[in-house]
């Protein structure tokens, strides 16, 4: 698609793009990180778009189940072997996002990437990488990473698989001891990967020391078939992501040599005395690292839904406003203006959040080199809370993006279903939001109980501040709004930890007390969460270095969420005196005068987001606009249109209808 020529594009589209008052690849550079972001990701997509290799031959929701797997497949080893062709020097972790939107349903090999890589670098000492990483990263074997079991996901404490260590033979003993032991849901385990890094319970000299992580091969390199004592398959259909081939794993006393327990934090010695690690919680560092990067894909899926909306509700026509005239664009409503306009606001907050945590993961990775892990609880919960907030904010955003296209956005050819599908498996897996955020209040009442000892940690220590709880908010400034989400969290905080006391000071113990409390604690990490993204979103755009028109769009995209979040929870900020009733009817004013201010650059703003035609996928947000051919043109390809009357027709419809003569 030729952007600069206007003939081929739908006229509304051409008139909304007319309005732009900003420079919008200024903002592109802002959403990809810089120039040379862009630079490089447009390099990569262009890369990846041009290669034919990347067609499917029909669409894939009319592929059968094996066929979507080996499609899939075809198309991901075609992508690793392109990667890999290119020149070295880059950071594949670096280019995952230009990525997004080329594999349809899936990546057989993602885990490979995403957590098997990552875990060896993570948990496995100097030798066990020179033995695994190159392979891997060369990908002469491809891994995943199973811990979850059929019995349980969340509390990793409590996962059956045993590795029991015999000295004898310097061996570890693979078991599963019961069905509920088995592994289940590991991406790639059941047909495409042919190793894995275990999570199992650690027994050594009759004592348990609890999960660690284990490389195991589980399928011969030349045959690719299973190995003795080992059972794998795949799981079955799922809502979405269908093509990963997620499996199951068994293991019938399995032996591996001791060196295959990666031992970077702790380890086993010959003779089977175990050696700590500096931290207990260092084993899931694998999972912390995956749920940062989880905060960065949700704004990317956000970013593709909200393209599809904001175009879409920019070229269709319904209904009236004024009696008698012609039928509006559905983006004139102000209803719909409430649905997408802060979907995009919500799409810069995950982005600058997302690089905030990642600022803190790679400091407190340094610290962890030198052997010092301070900083550890402060990441657990930061990046505990912003993949839970991430993960359902985008989640949710996707779903009205896809309600706001009506009828049209119910099909597989919008390319909203399969975005959605893609984005809420994020709110379950690499650890149950709940579950998250639960592991977020225990913090902050851990350390609002501990307020006058220094932690160091910051994203808490405004829990400290007790005089803001007495002050209420009279400006209205970016600021003054951020300083109101902080005096909620804050308050939040203080009356679940009094609530918590006096439940105990009653006789109750702490864990019946905190399952007690659990409903108001879960709202604290959100509240708590939500601040700490308020704030990196206006200290952000505050800070920027950008035109006038960049900025003023950001300033209002910012404000804009800001206003949309406290209206959303308003209770809490009247509770706590951060605002009363006036404050929130002049926010709520406000929030509708800065959708009627967004509005124009509205459909700008997503095509900043850059994302091409063939990546984007969907029917309805094309950059041209051409929406009811492309819908039209794409129904063609059902294959129950390939012949006018169906054999089903003679099977089952004929005998019906002609039953009652
Ligand atoms: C929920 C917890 C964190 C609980 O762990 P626990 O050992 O029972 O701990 P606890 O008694 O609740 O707390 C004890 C303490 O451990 C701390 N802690 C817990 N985790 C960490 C950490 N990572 N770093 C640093 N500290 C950590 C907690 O904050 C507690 O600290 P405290 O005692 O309060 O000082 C754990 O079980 C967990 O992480 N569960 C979630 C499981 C999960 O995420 N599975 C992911 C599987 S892989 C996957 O889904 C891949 C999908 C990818 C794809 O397909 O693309
Ligand atoms: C698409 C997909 C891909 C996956 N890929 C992998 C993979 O590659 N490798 C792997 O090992 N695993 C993988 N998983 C598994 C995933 O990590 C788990 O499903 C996830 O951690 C949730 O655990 P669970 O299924 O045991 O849920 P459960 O813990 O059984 O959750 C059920 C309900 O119980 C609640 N609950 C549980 N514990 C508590 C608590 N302490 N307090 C309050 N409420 C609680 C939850 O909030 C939830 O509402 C994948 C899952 C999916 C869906």
């Amino acid at each position: 698609m030729d952007k600069n020529n206007e003939r081929e594009c739908n006229e509304d589209l051409i008139r909304e793009r007319r309005k732009c008052n900003f420079n919008i690849e200024e903002l592109t550079n802002i959403v990809d990180g810089g120039k040379a972001r862009t630079a490089r990701r447009r390099e990569i997509q262009r890369l990846l778009i041009n290669d034919p290799e990347f067609l499917d031959e029909i669409p894939q929701d009319y592929m059968s189940h094996e066929d979507r797997y080996s499609n899939e497949l075809r198309k991901s080893a075609h992508l690793m072997q392109k990667l890999a062709d290119q020149e070295s020097g880059h950071d594949i972790h670096q280019d995952i996002g230009a990525l997004t939107g080329i594999l349809k349903d899936g990546n057989p090999l993602m885990v490979h990437l995403s957590m098997f890589i990552p875990a060896i670098l993570g948990q496995a000492n100097s030798e066990q990488q020179e033995k695994w990483l190159g392979r891997s990263l060369r990908n002469e074997i491809i891994g995943t990473y199973a811990q979850t079991e059929l019995g349980h996901g969340t509390f990793v404490r409590g996962l059956e698989t045993r590795a029991t260590y015999d000295p004898t033979v310097e061996e570890f003993v693979l078991h599963t001891p019961t069905i509920t032991a088995t592994k289940w849901w590991p991406g790639g385990l059941g047909k495409t990967c042919n190793y894995c890094v275990v999570m199992a319970q650690l027994y050594t000299q009759g004592r348990c020391y609890g999960p660690h992580p284990f490389i195991v091969q589980l399928r011969d390199e030349e045959t690719h078939r299973s190995l003795p004592g080992i059972t794998l398959g795949e799981i079955g259909p799922r809502l979405g992501l269908n093509s990963n081939d997620n499996g199951f794993l068994k293991f019938e006393n399995h032996r591996i040599p001791r060196t295959n327990m990666l031992m970077k934090h702790s380890q086993v010695l010959k003779d089977g005395t175990y050696v700590k690690p500096l931290h207990n919680k260092l084993s899931y560092g694998t999972m912390m690292l995956v749920r940062v990067g989880i905060v960065g894909a949700c704004s990317r899926s956000l970013q593709y839904a909200v393209t599809i909306a904001t175009r879409y509700s920019a070229v269709r026509h319904q209904s009236e406003i004024v009696p008698g005239q012609p039928e509006p664009q559905i983006l004139d409503y102000q209803t719909q203006q409430y649905k997408v306009i802060p979907q995009i606001a919500s799409v810069f907050a995950l982005i600058f959040s997302a690089r905030s945590l990642s600022k803190i993961q790679s400091s407190v990775t340094a610290k962890l080199k030198d052997g010092n892990t301070d900083l550890l609880p402060e990441l657990h919960s930061l990046s505990s809370g912003l993949k839970a907030l991430s993960s359902s904010d985008a989640s949710w955003g996707v779903e009205v993006c896809r309600l706001a296209c009506g009828g049209h956005g119910y099909l597989a050819s919008s390319n909203l279903p399969r975005t959605y599908t893609g984005t809420t498996c994020a709110i379950t897996y690499e650890g149950e939001n709940t579950v998250l955020l639960l592991q977020v209040a225990r913090y902050l009442i851990k350390s609002y109980r501990s307020i006058g000892k220094e932690t160091g940690a910051s994203s808490v220590s405004y829990l400290a501040d007790q005089t803001s709880l007495a002050s209420s908010s009279s400006s209205f400034s970016n600021k003054a709004l951020v300083q109101a989400f902080k005096l909620s969290a804050l308050s939040l905080v203080a009356e679940a930890e009094a609530r918590l006391q006096k439940l105990c000071d009653m006789g109750q113990e702490f864990y019946h007390a905190w399952n007690y409390c659990s409903v108001l604690l879960l709202k604290c990490a959100e509240a708590h969460t939500r601040y700490y993204i308020c704030e990196k979103y206006e200290q952000t755009v505050d800070s920027l270095k950008a035109s006038e028109g960049v900025k003023n769009v950001l300033q209002s995209l910012c404000r804009l969420y800001l206003i949309y979040h406290i209206t959303l929870t308003h209770g809490d900020f009247l509770k706590c005196g951060a605002l009363t009733p006036r404050n929130i009817a002049v926010l709520e004013g406000e929030m509708c005068d800065l959708l009627a201010v967004l509005r124009p650059q509205a459909v700008s703003i997503v095509d900043a987001f850059d994302i091409p035609d063939e990546l984007l996928g969907s029917t309805l947000g094309c950059w041209d606009g051409n929406v009811y051919q492309r819908l039209y043109d794409e129904a063609l390809k059902s294959p129950l249109n390939k012949t006018d009357v169906p054999d089903a027709y003679y099977k089952y419809l004929l005998p019906l209808m002609k039953s009652s003569l």
